[in-house]
Formats: structure tokens, C-alpha cells, sequence
């Protein structure tokens, strides 16, 4: 049956890996959030699938191509349950660089430097995750 959860939007996020860096993205708006770091991404459309959102949005917000790979971390919840929020790693394809369309500010984090930026809120246990996933990677 259709419950009010079954309906929750997915919020999708890609976590763009490149050199053992991972790209934060700044918000522009809504004022209340502007300057707080994120992972690109966006609403999932209806009738899209996860990855092709990712893929999606990455284009439109950055101007590249990436190819989304595995989950990272778990759903967190968005505000008052209107969304999760689903984190995949991405990798980086194609020459282009991202280009901040949409963003106040991109920067490459190194696995020490994760901290040197203040997150969303609902990104803090993605980016403990990341952390691990870094870690492990070397
Ligand atoms: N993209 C993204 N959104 C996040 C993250 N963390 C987090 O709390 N959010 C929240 C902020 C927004 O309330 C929501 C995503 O909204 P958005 O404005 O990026 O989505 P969208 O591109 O589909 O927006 P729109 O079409 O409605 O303008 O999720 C994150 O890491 N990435």
C-alpha cells in the first residue's frame, strides 16, 4: 500500500573521488545553509533511477561526467522525514574539470582535511564513512 514513507523522496548525493581526494561542494542557497559544504546532487526525478540522478545532477551542477559506483554510508534522514539523503561514490571520467554552476565554492578534500569545512548537518555520518573508506583505501 501507498504510506506517506513509501512516498519519501530520495535525496541523492555523489561522493567524486579523484586522487584519493573527494570533491565538497559549498551551497549557494537558501541563505540559511549558504557556504555549507555538500555533495553535489539532488532530488531524484520520478521514473529515474538512483544513479542516473547522480549522473544527472553532476552534469548539470559541475559540467562533468562521472560514473557512480557504491553506496557510501547510510540513508540519514532530511528534516522532518520528507527525504533521505543516499551518498554513492563516483568516479570521475572524461577530461573536463568541475566547474562551480551552481555552487559558491568547490574544493578537493584530502582524508586530513574533511574537517577543514563545515558540513551540512545530515552529512557528518557520509563523511565519518568517507573517512574509513579513505582510510582504507590509502
Ligand atoms: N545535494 C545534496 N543535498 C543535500 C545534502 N545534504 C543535505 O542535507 N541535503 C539537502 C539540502 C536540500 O534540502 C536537499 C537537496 O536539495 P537540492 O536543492 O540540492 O535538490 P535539487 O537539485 O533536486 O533541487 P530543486 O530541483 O528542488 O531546486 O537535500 C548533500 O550532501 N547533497
Amino acid at each position: 500500500m501507498y504510506t506517506e514513507r513509501a512516498r519519501s523522496k530520495v535525496v541523492v548525493g555523489a561522493a567524486i573521488l579523484s586522487g584519493g581526494r573527494v570533491l565538497a561542494c559549498a551551497r549557494s542557497a537558501p541563505p540559511e545553509v549558504a557556504g555549507r559544504f555538500e555533495f553535489p546532487g539532488g532530488k531524484v526525478e520520478p521514473g529515474e533511477s538512483e544513479i542516473d540522478a547522480v549522473a544527472r545532477e553532476c552534469a548539470e551542477e559541475l559540467g562533468i561526467t562521472v560514473r557512480p559506483g557504491a553506496r557510501l554510508g547510510v540513508d540519514v534522514p532530511l528534516g522532518n522525514g520528507w527525504a533521505v539523503l543516499r551518498v554513492y561514490l563516483a568516479e570521475l571520467i572524461g577530461d573536463a574539470q568541475p566547474r562551480a554552476l551552481e555552487h559558491r565554492e568547490l574544493r578537493w578534500l584530502a582524508v586530513d582535511e574533511l574537517d577543514s569545512v563545515l558540513w551540512l548537518p545530515a552529512d557528518v555520518p557520509i563523511v565519518e564513512a568517507l573517512r574509513a573508506h579513505l582510510t582504507a583505501a590509502g
